[in-house]
């Protein structure tokens, strides 16, 4: 199997540089209207599928994004691969504005969203215990250190709901007794569902803050943001490219299984199936179903 990237870009990043035979593709999804079209070419002879996850302009909050629909556009688009590139708040000194954490977990504490595919008529349980991809987090570190930045390989990510910053005690809270790393508004439930979409996902996020625990920086600050976020991204953009010749090749089995996720997830019993749910899981689950 040829591998298809897929990226979806977080706040600051709403569109990716080289793509030859770049063209934006309306992308229709049972799930609802995807966030924007998606920006699809070839890099270095690789697929690639550009999604600005808040939308050109940034039209969607973190609470509001359609999380299910932009998975199941990007598998219908044929992706097996899903990197996601993110801002987000630092709970540790050493990882500072301008760094990369190649993420390694989270802590879902979302609560406004649909988080799953599944549901009455046809129920699923997939394993989130290991929620990302080493052989993607493999080759957005080797990409990121190309590109010349500080990449931390690892780090437990706060899903908070947002869109308001988290408060002084719940910065310490995280970083203190949770032992968090870096916090942002919107991996999950999006890592949760290109688990149940059998595709591989990796998450670079990039720091643009100490959020609001830092005795020396005070509260985070959308205009520091922006700013660094501005400073960054061309860094972005430059590891976004390094993607292509580090996942190019055959693609192999995921040697993590996520791309099986599903083989013993689906509970409800085959003459229990709702028709039209079935009908909606067509990309995300047909494998199986
Ligand atoms: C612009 S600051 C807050 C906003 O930025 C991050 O978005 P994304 O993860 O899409 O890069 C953060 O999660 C918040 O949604
Ligand atoms: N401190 C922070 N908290 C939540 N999301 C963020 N995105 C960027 N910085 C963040």
């Amino acid at each position: 199997m040829k591998a298809k990237i897929g990226i979806i870009g977080g706040s600051g990043l709403y569109d990716i540089d080289g793509l030859e035979g770049a063209e934006w593709v309306s992308v229709e999804s049972p799930w609802g209207a995807p966030s924007d079209a998606i920006l699809c070419g070839t890099l270095n002879g690789v697929d690639m599928a550009f999604l600005p996850r808040h939308g050109r302009g940034h039209v969607h909050s973190p609470s509001t994004v359609p999380y299910r629909a932009n998975i199941d556009a990007l598998k219908r688009l044929g992706v097996t691969d899903v990197i996601s590139v993110s801002a987000c708040g630092s709970f540790r000194e050493e990882m500072a504005p301008g760094d990369f954490v190649i993420v390694s977990d989270f802590i879902d504490r979302t609560f406004a969203r649909e988080k799953s595919f599944f549901g009455t008529g046809c129920v699923a349980h997939v394993s989130v215990a290991h929620p990302v991809c080493a052989r993607l987090g493999d080759a957005c570190e080797a990409a990121g250190r190309a590109a010349g930045v500080t990449v931390h390989r690892g780090g437990t990510y706060l899903a908070m709901e947002g869109p308001q910053f988290s408060s002084m005690a719940e910065s310490k809270l995280y970083r203190d007794v949770w032992g968090c790393d870096v916090i942002g508004m919107t991996n999950m439930p999006e890592a949760k569902l290109a688990r149940e979409a059998e595709l591989c996902y990796a998450s670079v996020a990039m720091i643009t803050d100490y959020d609001s625990w830092h005795p020396d920086h005070g509260s985070v600050d959308i205009s520091d943001i922006i700013a660094t976020l501005g400073a960054n991204s061309a860094a972005a953009k430059q590891t976004v490219a390094g993607l292509a010749p580090r996942l190019a090749g055959p693609r192999e089995v995921c040697p993590c299984g996520c791309d099986r996720a599903l083989e013993f997830a689906i509970m409800t019993a085959p003459d229990a199936r709702d028709a039209a749910m079935l009908a909606k899981l067509d990309a995300v689950a047909g494998r199986v179903l």
